[in-house]
């Protein structure tokens, strides 16, 4: 089977507020512009770095819309449509799919801890309210909810299922995903901080919520995994990590710091909707040394 549409980088999409936090339309319709003249093959819209926990549903189905006015045709557009319940998820999905959307993805359940049936249920539900591809999301760090081997083969045995979002630490999760699937499946690497790593064991594709804050670098890594340019690879991830570990590393949210670096490159999408925490004046100097790094290390590899 061909995955080649999602292959590639594919940002995580933040979400776009106005000064008051209100969904932009206009902000979210920027951001896509931004990423298309990056040269990014995809977007994954409404996951974690799209705040979708901190959403209601018309909003979620907004964005979902104003993505797609944009960007449907020009590059490859995955929905993620996990919820609280399955009939929001359902709708979400059914939104997507109405708007021409590549593939849905949605995580395990949340806040209840449910046994497998239940979690095997709630995905399968999502799947066949329609046509769409499907794309388990494994992120087990903020749902609880660990996807195994065994329970990813019995998910593929549904056609719809192409693949796995994985973004639990160990790469060696990566690798055994790919194992049970082999080449019928997508495995995509999720933490950007072993970008590099995930690809070398297994992943054929990035999503990534750091992405879009230096696409550059991320494109790039790509490219020498794909020439076999490990030792640059290794180099612009550690340059990359140093970026992540100094995003992490405010009084703001990663998401709020990530938010002013694109605000002062020009691409104006506005602050993180609480409980995640806005940047603040201490913040500020160090999101312009942040600035600098990403253009040091765009230049030494990118050049
Ligand atoms: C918990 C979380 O947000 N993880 C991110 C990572 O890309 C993460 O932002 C990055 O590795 C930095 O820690 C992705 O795996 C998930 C993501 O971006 C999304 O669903 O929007």
């Amino acid at each position: 089977m061909t995955f080649e549409k999602f292959h590639g980088i594919l940002p995580a999409f933040y979400a776009c507020y106005d000064d008051q936090g209100n969904i932009s339309e206009a902000r979210t319709k920027d951001l896509c512009n931004y990423l298309f003249d990056k040269g990014v093959q995809g977007v994954y819209v409404g996951g974690s770095s799209g705040e979708c926990i901190y959403q209601n549903l018309e909003e979620r189905k907004a964005v979902l819309s104003y993505v797609a006015d944009q960007l449907k045709g020009k590059m490859t557009l995955i929905a993620h449509v996990g919820a609280p319940s399955t009939r929001d998820s359902i709708e979400l999905a059914k939104h997507a799919a109405t708007l021409g959307y590549d593939a849905l993805s949605a995580i395990p359940p949340i806040y209840f801890k449910l046994p497998e049936s239940a979690v095997y249920k709630y995905w399968t539900d999502i799947m066949e309210a329609t046509p769409l591809d499907f794309i388990i999301y494994n992120i087990p760090q903020t749902t609880g909810y660990t996807l195994t081997p065994s329970m990813f083969e019995k998910l593929l045995a549904n056609k719809k299922v192409i693949g796995v979002k994985n973004s639990s630490m160990p790469t060696m999760d990566i690798e055994r995903f790919k194992k049970v699937g082999g080449d019928d499946v997508i495995v995509f690497n999720g933490p950007d901080e072993q970008f590099v790593s995930g690809r070398i064991m297994g992943a054929d594709a990035g999503i990534g919520g750091t992405y879009a804050v230096m696409p550059e670098l991320f494109l790039q890594a790509n490219e020498f995994v794909k020439a076999g340019n490990f030792n640059e690879a290794r180099l612009i991830q550690s340059d990359i990590n140093d970026i992540i570990i100094a995003l992490c590393s405010l009084q703001g949210s990663m998401y709020a710091a990530i938010k002013e670096v694109l605000n002062r490159r020009g691409v104006n999408v506005g602050s993180v909707r609480a409980p995640l925490e806005g940047i603040t004046n201490e913040d500020i100097a160090p999101i312009e040394d942040i600035m600098k790094l990403i253009d040091q290390a765009i230049e030494r590899y990118c050049g």
